[in-house]
């Protein structure tokens, strides 16, 4: 993908200036009221006490010749850094330069963890402001492949093991107090069972944390060391990994039933005990047996949430929210097939019934207008052992497994994919939702990209450039009779850092279904029409997700503050400006705090920044 870059832009295309609004806003130092509120809610800088090799090591703190000459004397470090001084957006440069050069993609995620171990300041500016080009990267879909080759590419620790072997409260905590930083307040956990759609990774699961607390930084600018990834080990059934000899986790089968509960609830104790009742717990990428099960006995009881449930389905009622504003139908006059009923689908077919109740429609009504398809084939009232979630949803129909029968049976306005399967949408499956309407929605979600049902030329192609087409990993734009198509990005991505945003800084102890409603309209409120109308994509560029998760974390807050969730206080009056105030930046900050009596501060050294022209990929 980035090759590709490379070859047509070359380095022209190389940009410095940044491109997603990252930067928090600082009051006016005139405006008292401002600067009241500004310092009511954010502590001071203090001179770190860390000093020489050790503060360079340290990645929250390093700048590396980013460091001013008064910085290396005052901190020890003067002569432990070559004499030239650089810039940030030199810096970030140079390391542009590296990763689109490097040969692959994995070799780009090699050099964006190394840079997040030395210089973490260095990787969110790099992140934030080349998002479109770098997400595909650090997230789906190579941080699949890093997973899966986690054992050879491992180097530094970036997060927290708890294993079966540490099953007690006490323990728990003991570990989480080995973690460097006191003040967590998000944490996503994993325990590796269903990594994206490529299944059991066991232990090697560590990456998807990882991967999405960069994004909660880089997305809504949430604090780095207010985040912390977990990876629960309780073996692994994946005999290939058990057979590695590279494999970083336990060496033996998945522990399940009672010992792996009590490792959860002592896992979710051991938490609130070490860092507060409030501390956000963000389930990613259990198996289909617990990741439901989980949500429904923490929900009540924890700050909690489930990605791929709520997430998803927040982030795909966006997209079908969107959708109507082109197919000019509402949610409640469309009918839906889902391939796949798993935790996702399952999480977007609920979310959909209530957005359809939301409309006039009885629940019983909403969920006839919602087929699922699983691995045994369509679900209907003759299945034995449907759970109760999807026994709502079984149809008085004949038995198959054949999507395209279903598909000329049910004749839906949508079909949406979460079922791992690469390519279930053939060609006659598209083909004939094209037949049966004039703008088919085609979501192929399954991540990473090897699973999606279909591509997106695919989905063009098959319906003449019809189709409102999305997908969990980024598909490159398709060009098709001389029109431009941009495919939107289905994913949770859009959803999960405005929601985490708005609960750690407001403190919101309880995370309710009625929250991912309110993200979802706002995404699906924010698609322009040009992007809808120009370029068939329902859902909002990339580098907009910034400003959408500080709209996401207001409208939660205002609704957290009105049923008594939210916390904080004293309640901020201006709750989007109290964002701004706080949100995370990526430009560095002089370390020394110069409230004492020092000098006026020191002449930035440099050399001039090489002048470039904006890099194109970051388009409309
Ligand atoms: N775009 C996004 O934001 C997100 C995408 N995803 C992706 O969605 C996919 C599924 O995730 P999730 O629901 O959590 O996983 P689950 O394991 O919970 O569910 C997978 C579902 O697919 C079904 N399935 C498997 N094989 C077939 C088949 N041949 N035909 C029909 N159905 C089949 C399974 O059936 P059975 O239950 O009978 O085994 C199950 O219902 C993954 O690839 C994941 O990466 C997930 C979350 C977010
Ligand atoms: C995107 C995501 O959460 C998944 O594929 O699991
Ligand atoms: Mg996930």
């Amino acid at each position: 993908m980035i090759r590709r870059a490379l070859d047509c832009g070359s380095l022209r295309s190389l940009s410095l200036s940044p491109v997603c609004g990252v930067r928090p806003n600082l009051p006016d130092p005139e405006d008292e009221k401002a600067m009241e509120l500004y310092k009511l809610y954010r502590p001071e800088r203090i001179t770190p006490a860390k000093r020489g090799i050790e503060l360079l090591k340290s990645p929250g703190l390093n700048k590396g010749m980013a460091f001013s000459l008064f910085e290396r004397q005052y901190l020890g470090i003067h002569g432990l850094l070559p004499p030239a001084f650089m810039t940030e957006e030199q810096q970030a440069y140079r390391i542009m330069l590296r990763i689109r050069e490097a040969p692959n993609d994995l070799a780009r995620y090699g050099i964006l963890d190394a840079l997040q171990d030395r210089n973490e300041k260095l990787f969110y500016r790099v992140l934030c402001d080349n998002i479109k080009e770098l997400m595909p990267i650090v997230y789906t879909p190579t941080v699949g492949q890093a997973c899966q080759q986690f054992g050879s590419i491992y180097k530094n620790p970036k997060g927290i093991y708890i294993t079966i072997n540490d099953n007690s409260i006490s323990k728990i905590t003991q570990i989480l107090s080995h973690w460097p930083h006191q003040d967590v307040k998000a944490i996503v956990v994993t325990d590796g069972e269903r990594i994206l759609g490529l299944g059991d990774l066991g232990c090697y699961g560590i990456g998807i944390p990882v991967g999405k607390l960069a994004l909660y930084v880089a997305l809504a600018g949430v604090h780095p060391e207010w985040c912390l990834p977990v990876l629960i080990d309780v073996g692994t059934d994946n005999q290939a990994l058990l057979n590695d000899p590279m494999y970083t986790g336990l060496r033996r089968n998945r522990v399940r039933g009672k010992e792996y509960d009590r490792l959860i609830d002592n896992f979710m104790k051991a938490v609130t005990k070490r860092f507060g009742m409030d501390t956000l717990i963000q389930f990613e990428d259990f198996g289909n047996a617990n990741a439901y099960r989980l949500l429904d006995r923490y929900q009540q009881k924890y700050c909690m949430f489930n990605d791929d449930i709520q997430g998803t389905a927040s982030v795909v009622v966006a997209g079908l929210l969107a959708s109507t504003r082109v197919t000019k139908k509402k949610l409640s006059q469309e009918k839906f097939v889902f391939l796949g009923a798993g935790g996702a689908a399952t999480g977007v077919a609920e979310m959909c019934v209530g957005q359809m109740v939301t409309e006039g429609l009885t629940e019983q009504e909403a969920c006839e207008r919602i087929f699922m398809i699983d691995i045994d084939g369509l679900i209907t009232k003759k299945r034995a052992n449907l759970s109760e979630r999807h026994q709502k949803f079984a149809k008085d129909l004949p038995d198959t497994r054949n999507l395209l029968e279903v598909v000329k049976t049910v004749k839906p306005g949508a079909i949406i994919g979460a079922s791992t399967v690469a390519g279930a949408f053939t060609e006659e499956v598209i083909r004939e939702m094209a037949a049966n309407n004039a703008r088919p929605i085609i979501f192929a979600l399954s991540n990473p990209t090897s699973k999606a049902e279909c591509t997106a030329e695919a989905a063009y192609k098959y319906t003449n450039g019809t189709a409102l087409f999305a997908s969990g990993s980024p598909f490159a734009n398709v060009e098709l009779n001389g029109k431009l198509f941009k495919p939107g990005q289905g994913n949770n991505a859009y959803i999960f850092p405005g929601v985490a945003l708005g609960v750690v800084l407001f403190k919101i102890r309880h995370i309710d279904n009625e929250l991912f409603l309110m993200a979802a309209r706002k995404v699906a409120e924010s698609v322009t029409e040009k992007s809808m109308n120009t370029y068939s994509r329902i859902y909002p560029r990339l580098k907009d997700i910034r400003e959408l998760s500080i709209k996401i974390a207001v409208e939660i807050a205002e609704h957290c503050y009105r049923n008594g969730t939210a916390t904080l206080y004293p309640e901020p009056e201006d709750k989007e400006q109290f964002i701004r105030y706080q949100v995370h930046t990526v430009d560095y900050e002089e370390l020394i705090n110069r409230s004492y009596d020092w000098p006026a501060k020191d002449k930035q050294h440099g050399f001039p920044i090489p002048v470039m022209k904006r890099h194109s990929m970051d388009d409309e």
